[in-house]
């Protein structure tokens, strides 16, 4: 299948760029410029732009891998400053810098069937100074500033075309993907499902399949895929840690059976409490609950000479944590991914890992699987654990699982829950002064939070409407004996994560 390579340069858009791509029916992966490799179906590479500047002391370089690959490249922003330098041309620090809508005039002759002048997004502050040799200008913003070039084959831009707010942007990268990299349309999501099965049959043969199953979009449709290419040679194993939400447990358990999947519900909370006594750490918390679902699995599947584990990681999952690696800091260890113990004696299949959120639903949609298992907001593997700040324990899970369940009845009766993205309630390790009955209480502090966000990347708060939010608190100061005060947090994604730990 012909594929466009987007390197990531860390850009705040590079997933938007791979998304254009594919929406244009090709199909798109991204790696940073350390993990890239060179294959045959690869028709063009894109740089991505980055928050550093090419001539700075330890910015990241032209790949490598790229000397001596004859594939057509399209650098925007940084990549296109890492385009010019390679090229023989010269970048600097420009006087002002250009942020936010640029207009810019266009080459009429390279490009026939876009105006003149566009409207385009910019976001730099270095530009391109001396232009490589045999490279010629094809746009230029109305500052003045070089804002692309090309040599005939590879091109560049100096503003963002991915984004919405560039006019003909779409058209820009089209005529990059099929105009000069003749890649074929022929990424299509059925395409990719039928690809998938077959690959997964070559790769597990006449072994055992397992799979990590939370009811959640990802890992269902992870285990349809599998149990077609497998069929009885596959088991789900649904882990109850202690840490779900309330009835959680019995409603995934009961969807989960209806797609006819042979499932285990082992009912490890009891271990996981065990594991976790005396931990307050976010990150030590999230390793022993990563290591504890290994452990399970690897029980599981040792009962059932299994040799592989099917996991439902997606692309957003793998980028986070190729952002939790060299080139930017570690926020949090998503328990499949950075949670992992070094050393596992499962096999990991992982056949969704190139998708992203609304294309698991999708594929899920077109698998047939029941929209109501689609529509499910996300969980955090580690559930509740992430939810209760400080030492988790039995008695605290009982009592979040009441607020949260208070929370989301809320939410559901007054219709305000498909409009949000996430929402859950979180236990803190403060107690608070009140009266109750005209009696002093102490009890606990309670937060809310309601999301939206598109890939969980970036989220703002949602803006619950004030009877909603008196009522929650109300409901849940009379429902929870333990709770003694309610509040709602409002704070976006960044500065904070969605989750508090
Ligand atoms: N309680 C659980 N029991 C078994 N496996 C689990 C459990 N929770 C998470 N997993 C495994 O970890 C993977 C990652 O969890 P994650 O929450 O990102 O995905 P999901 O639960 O499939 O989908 P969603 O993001 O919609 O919740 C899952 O795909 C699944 O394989
Ligand atoms: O499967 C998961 N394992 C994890 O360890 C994990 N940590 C956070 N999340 C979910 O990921 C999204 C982004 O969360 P953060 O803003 O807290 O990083 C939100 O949707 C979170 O609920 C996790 N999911
Ligand atoms: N958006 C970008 O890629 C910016 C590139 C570089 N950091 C600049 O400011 O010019
Ligand atoms: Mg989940």
């Amino acid at each position: 299948m012909d594929r466009i390579a987007v390197i990531d340069y860390g850009s705040q858009y590079t997933l938007l760029l791979a998304r254009r791509i594919r929406e244009m029916g090709v199909f798109c992966t991204v790696a940073s410029p350390e993990e890239f490799k060179v294959e045959s179906e690869i028709k063009g590479v894109v740089l991505s732009g980055g928050p550093q500047s090419v001539y700075e002391e330890g910015a990241l370089g032209f790949p490598k891998q790229l000397e001596g690959f004859p594939v057509p490249i399209m650098g925007i922003c940084y990549g296109m400053h890492l385009l010019a330098k390679k090229l023989g041309g010269e970048v600097r620090s420009g006087a002002l810098g250009e942020y936010g809508l640029t207009n810019v005039s266009m080459d009429n002759e390279r490009f026939r069937d876009i105006p003149e002048e566009i409207v385009t997004w910019m976001s730099h502050g270095d530009e391109v100074t001396s232009l490589p040799a045999e490279c010629k200008v094809i746009a230029r913003s109305k500052n003045g500033i070089t804002a692309g070039f090309s040599n005939g084959r590879d091109i560049a831009f100096q503003f963002h075309p991915e984004v919405n707010h560039t006019q003909f942007g779409t058209n820009l990268i089209e005529d990059f993907v099929f105009n000069v990299c003749n890649a074929s349309r022929n990424w299509k999501l059925s395409a990719f499902a039928e690809r998938k099965v077959e690959e997964i049959k070559r790769i597990v043969g006449s072994s055992k399949v397992v799979g990590g199953l939370s009811g959640g979009v990802d890992s269902t449709v992870a285990a349809v895929l599998t149990s077609k290419a497998v069929g009885d040679a596959f088991t789900g194993i649904f882990v109850n840690h202690g840490l779900m939400r309330k009835n959680e447990d019995i409603e995934v358990c009961e969807a989960l059976r209806s797609l006819g999947i042979k499932l285990i519900n082992v009912d490890a909370s009891e271990e996981f409490f065990r594991e976790l006594k005396g931990i307050d750490n976010p990150e030590e918390k999230r390793k022993i609950i990563g290591k504890t679902f290994i452990k399970v699995f690897e029980r599981e599947a040792n009962k059932l000479n299994a040799s592989f584990l099917l996991q439902g990681t997606i692309y957003s999952d793998v980028i986070e944590s190729g952002a939790a690696s060299k080139n930017s800091a570690k926020i949090k260890s998503h328990h499949n991914v950075g949670g992992l113990p070094d050393k596992m004696n499962l096999k990991l299949l992982e056949p969704i890992r190139e998708l992203f959120k609304d294309e698991v639903r999708n594929l899920g949609y077109s698998l047939g699987i029941e929209p109501s298992l689609l529509t499910r907001q996300p969980f955090p593997g580690p559930g509740l654990g992430v939810r209760i700040i400080g030492e988790v324990d039995s008695e605290k899970a009982r009592i979040l699982k009441e607020v949260d369940s208070i929370f989301m009845d809320v939410l559901r009766k007054s219709g305000e829950s498909e409009k949000i993205w996430q929402s859950f309630a979180v236990l803190l390790p403060v107690f608070s002064v009140g009266v109750k009955g005209d009696k002093r209480s102490y009890g606990y502090v309670v937060a809310l939070r309601a999301v939206n966000s598109s890939e969980g990347m970036t989220a703002s708060w949602h803006e619950l409407p004030h009877e909603i939010l008196r009522e929650a608190s109300s409901r849940i100061t009379s429902g929870v004996r333990e709770v003694g005060r309610v509040v709602f947090d409002i704070t976006d994604k960044p500065p904070a994560t969605i989750e508090w730990e």
